[in-house]
């Protein structure tokens, strides 16, 4: 796995290493070891998949409040997504900032998401799968979340929304939301 920073404190690109032969190919998409040798969080113990059947489908953008925060590792299995992240701690020099990621069923690119951070995704293709591992188990009292088009934080999603939750739609703005935000 190769590790590329990003501009957000603490998240990752995670390129992965395929090993072909005339059967396809192996990578390891996570490891103890190396995730441990970077400084990431790498007990996980949860794992989700997603699946959106429009091209469009925004989820997001959600996170756990302390001390429910998770780690998160983001791969698209099918399809093609760009994933969005926001850091929210209010302590680091990133906060508020976010980065757009493109993941797809070819490109063998994840995404390690830290705890603290905001966590969404929209589909680009039709029928998209999504699997991600989480390192905290999920506290919906904990649940939080943030408003796709608050304007506060002006992010550019690259299609047209075509689906989203009630849930999604009706995030309050950062404005009106208690502080700290995590
Ligand atoms: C996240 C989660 C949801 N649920 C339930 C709650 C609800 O009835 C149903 C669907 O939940 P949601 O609408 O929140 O699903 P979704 O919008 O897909 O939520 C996910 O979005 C992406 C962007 C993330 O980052 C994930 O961590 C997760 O929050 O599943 C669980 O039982 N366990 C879980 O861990």
């Amino acid at each position: 796995m190769i590790f590329h920073p990003t501009t957000l404190n603490d998240a990752w690109l995670i390129e992965l290493e395929p090993r072909g032969d005339q059967r396809g190919y192996f990578a390891r998409t996570m490891c103890q070891e190396e995730f441990e040798k970077q400084g990431l969080i790498s007990r996980f113990v949860q794992q989700n998949t997603s699946f959106s059947s429009e091209r469009g489908t925004l989820r997001g953008l959600h996170y756990q409040k302390r001390p429910h925060g998770e780690a998160k590792l983001i791969r698209c299995l099918r399809g093609s997504i760009v994933d969005i992240i926001v850091d929210v701690r209010e302590e680091s020099s990133t906060y508020l900032q976010h980065q757009i990621f493109e993941l797809t069923d070819k490109n063998f690119y994840q995404l390690y998401v830290p705890p603290g951070f905001a966590h969404s995704f929209q589909t680009l293709t039709d029928n998209v799968e999504v699997s991600y591992l989480v390192s905290a188990p999920y506290t919906p009292e904990a649940e939080r979340g943030l408003r796709y088009n608050d304007e506060r934080l002006n992010i550019n999603w690259p299609v047209p929304v075509t689906v989203i939750s009630e849930k999604d739609k009706n995030w309050p703005l950062i404005v009106d939301q208690e502080l700290p935000l995590y």
